[in-house]
């Protein structure tokens, strides 16, 4: 894949960035659940979002796609302030629960979404064929099974040609061969232009990723490439690194002094705000 060193720089000074985080701050509730976030996604890459379960990467993907409110600081996806509504025609997003009408079939599911986004019936085929569910293509979603849901509901986002797509958990029931194939059409796409974040609970799939953002109890650890994310963890086993990653943030997160008002972690790179010493 190229990518010009202009392009590059426009992206780190988040000009030119797919998704510019500053100081973004969320609530629930009272509850702050992210801290401060600051990054930036290059446009026409393949972001991992990885973080134990509870820190925060289904608010920060919502907040993204628009369907939640933030509370502090600033979130520009694709030069546009987060959830505007010309947004949602090049925004798609892929929750962990599918979303399609169990009424309809496959087809006629991608189809309505399609229509949406005046795309045709070439547009809808490829879809469906790209979810490997072109032979259920008459059957009703009702009848599917989990996984088989899960790819209509990716298939309905993938059929509207969207210039950022989110994708929560897409692989969760697929079998090897077709977790790998959904891989190799997020590559094809990206090379196409398409900007894409992917949150995953399997480690094996960051390392298919181009820049992943590390995600523990609403702060952002840090945001490096697999090959740093191994390095810095010192394991090839990225799941091994990014436990390392934690300790080592526990480890230093114990011995700081509690009221520093702001502290900057030399290994992992994560800004430590004001009282937020665990
Ligand atoms: N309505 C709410 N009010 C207060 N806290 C909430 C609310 N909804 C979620 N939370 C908390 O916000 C935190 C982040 O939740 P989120 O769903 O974003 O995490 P996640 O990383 O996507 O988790 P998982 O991997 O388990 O899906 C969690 O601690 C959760 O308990």
């Amino acid at each position: 894949m190229s990518h010009s060193a202009a392009s590059l720089t426009m992206t780190r000074s988040g000009g030119d960035a797919a998704i510019a985080a500053a100081a973004l701050t969320v609530k629930l509730g009272r509850q702050p659940v992210l801290h401060a976030l600051d990054f930036t996604l290059p446009p026409g890459r393949i972001t991992g979002l990885l973080g134990p379960s509870g820190s925060g990467k289904t608010t920060l993907m919502r907040a993204i796609v628009g369907a939640q409110r933030i509370s502090a600081g600033t979130l520009t996806v694709l030069g546009l302030p987060a959830g505007t509504p010309s947004l949602r025609r090049q925004v798609g997003y892929v929750t962990q629960s599918p979303s399609v009408y169990p009424d309809l079939t496959v087809q006629a599911n991608v189809r309505y979404f399609g229509a949406m986004h005046r795309k045709g019936k070439a547009d809808v085929a490829e879809a469906i064929a790209a979810v490997g569910l072109g032979p259920l293509g008459r059957r009703k979603a009702a009848d599917l099974s989990g996984g088989q849901l899960n790819r209509v509901s990716l298939a309905c986002a993938l059929v509207a040609h969207p210039r950022l797509l989110v994708l929560d958990e897409p692989t969760v029931g697929l079998d090897p061969v077709l977790r790998a194939d959904l891989w190799d059409r997020f590559r094809a796409m990206a090379e196409a232009g398409t900007t894409l974040l992917v949150s995953s609970h399997v480690m094996e799939e960051a390392s298919r990723c181009e820049t992943l953002l590390l995600l523990r109890e609403g702060r952002l650890l840090s945001q490096l490439t697999p090959a740093e994310l191994s390095q810095r963890g010192h394991s090839s086993n990225l799941e091994q690194a990014f436990l390392a990653i934690i300790r080592e943030q526990e480890a230093y997160d114990g011995v700081s002094p509690p009221a520093q008002a702001s502290t900057r972690s030399r290994d992992t790179g994560v800004t430590k705000q004001h009282g937020s010493v665990r």
